[in-house]
């Protein structure tokens, strides 16, 4: 009790400095990342002018004060022990999971009913297959929480729901992941690997999607090993750490369902056979753009460049590739990346904030004027592909 009244305390101390504007200040408590953390604070203090004092909340950018938030409720919690391994959103993450278990159901027995003839299938269906999965994983990211605060009456994506929402989707460039994959399977060796990385987002119904496109590209061969990427603190809410990956594959493989627990018992061994790998890493906690990874977390840029082909999933991992810019709609992805390219990449995501690039010329001002609040619904969902044609 006296632990848990401390980590309150400190909440409401941070919830105090955020409502009246109060000056960002260093993070006190030793972990690997806050030495970088404290020097990004001194370089964002060295941008504000000398009449403006120190940051504060309101007028510093939305990127670098939203991270800062969730690392500092973070800090609150590591000097509180001993509940300073608790995870404050685990049980909204939990109860997510369990309140999408329809859908959930629905797209694992989709992907058993698939894998079983999977071997007879001719390239176009495959390829339709894939195109499926994808977009699967597309609209599971509408589901997070930290935009939905928690209510997720988000319409749910099954199978016979994709055709509809094909029109939303603004930038596609699915045939392109196809060519890459599909061209690297006819012409690999018997034992090359072809390695597909998925830098993940949030935990619950979107990470059941992950693992459904993840265990196809294996059953496919289009891949023959995945990487995923997650946190090492709780973040944003819904975003997904080691153990709420490892959560949902327990909780999978003991569902009474049987194809969901079929689903559970192949995720897991696919994690012993060393064909699905989990990385955790500070930097996905950081504040700074995707363009830095080379300097500040050279062995993380190091893995990534093992990839054949990198999916970055949802909202904040796009506005960390475009560095949160206000960019012109019309510039080009490739552009916007500023020189960040492991792999070839592509952003799996919905749009939940008012950046966008790549569009064609036109095509915002269309959507502006049919939707004015087309960039920050989650209605909209792009593929945006960067690597080599
Ligand atoms: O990255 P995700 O889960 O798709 O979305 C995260 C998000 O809800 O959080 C931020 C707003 O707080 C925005 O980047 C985005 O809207
Ligand atoms: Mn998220």
């Amino acid at each position: 009790m006296e632990a848990e009244k401390k980590a309150i305390s400190l909440l409401s101390k941070l919830r105090n400095e955020l409502q009246t504007d109060k000056p960002i200040t260093p993070l006190v408590e030793k972990l690997a990342d806050t030495d970088i953390w404290n020097q990004y604070l001194e370089h964002q203090q060295s941008l504000v002018s000398e009449t403006d004092g120190k940051p504060r909340w309101f007028c510093s950018p939305w990127l670098f004060v939203e991270c800062y938030a969730y690392r500092r409720i973070h800090e609150a919690v590591i000097q509180s022990p001993p509940i300073d391994d608790f995870d404050v959103f685990k049980e909204s993450k939990q109860q997510t999971f369990f309140e999408s278990q329809e859908s959930i159901i629905g797209i694992c027995t989709y992907l058993q009913e698939l894998v079983k003839n999977i071997e007879d299938l001719d390239e176009n269906h495959l390829k339709n297959e894939f195109f499926k999965l994808l977009q699967v994983s597309l609209w599971g990211n509408k589901c997070d929480l930290s935009m939905s605060a928690g209510n997720v009456s988000f319409q749910k994506t099954n199978i016979d729901s994709l055709e509809h929402f094909k029109p939303f989707i603004l930038v596609n460039d699915m045939e392109r992941l196809w060519s890459l994959l599909s061209n690297r399977k006819k012409t690999r060796g018997k034992d090359t690997v072809s390695r597909v990385d998925i830098v993940l987002d949030n935990s619950g119904f979107e990470l059941v999607t992950d693992f459904i496109l993840a265990d196809f590209l294996l059953s496919s061969k289009l891949a023959t090993e995945v990487h995923f990427y997650g946190k090492t603190i709780p973040w944003f809410v819904s975003d997904t750490t080691i153990h709420d990956f490892n959560w949902i594959i327990e909780q999978a493989k003991h569902s009474n369902h049987k194809w969901l627990s079929k689903c559970g018992v192949d995720w897991e061994n696919y994690i012993k056979m060393g064909r699905w790998v989990y990385h955790g890493h500070f930097f996905w906690t950081l504040p700074h753009e995707f363009w830095a990874m080379s300097q500040v977390a050279p062995d993380l840029y190091a893995e990534l460049q093992k990839a054949h082909l990198i999916f970055f999933k949802g909202d904040l991992n796009y506005r960390k590739l475009t560095g949160d810019r206000k960019w012109e709609f019309t510039i080009p992805f490739h552009q916007a990346l500023n020189g960040f390219h492991p792999a070839p990449l592509c952003s799996i995501r919905t749009l939940k904030s008012e950046i966008q690039v790549g569009l064609q010329p036109g095509q915002s001002e269309q959507l502006t004027a049919s939707d004015p609040d087309w960039l920050t619904t989650g209605k909209y969902g792009i593929f945006q592909f960067d690597g080599p044609l």
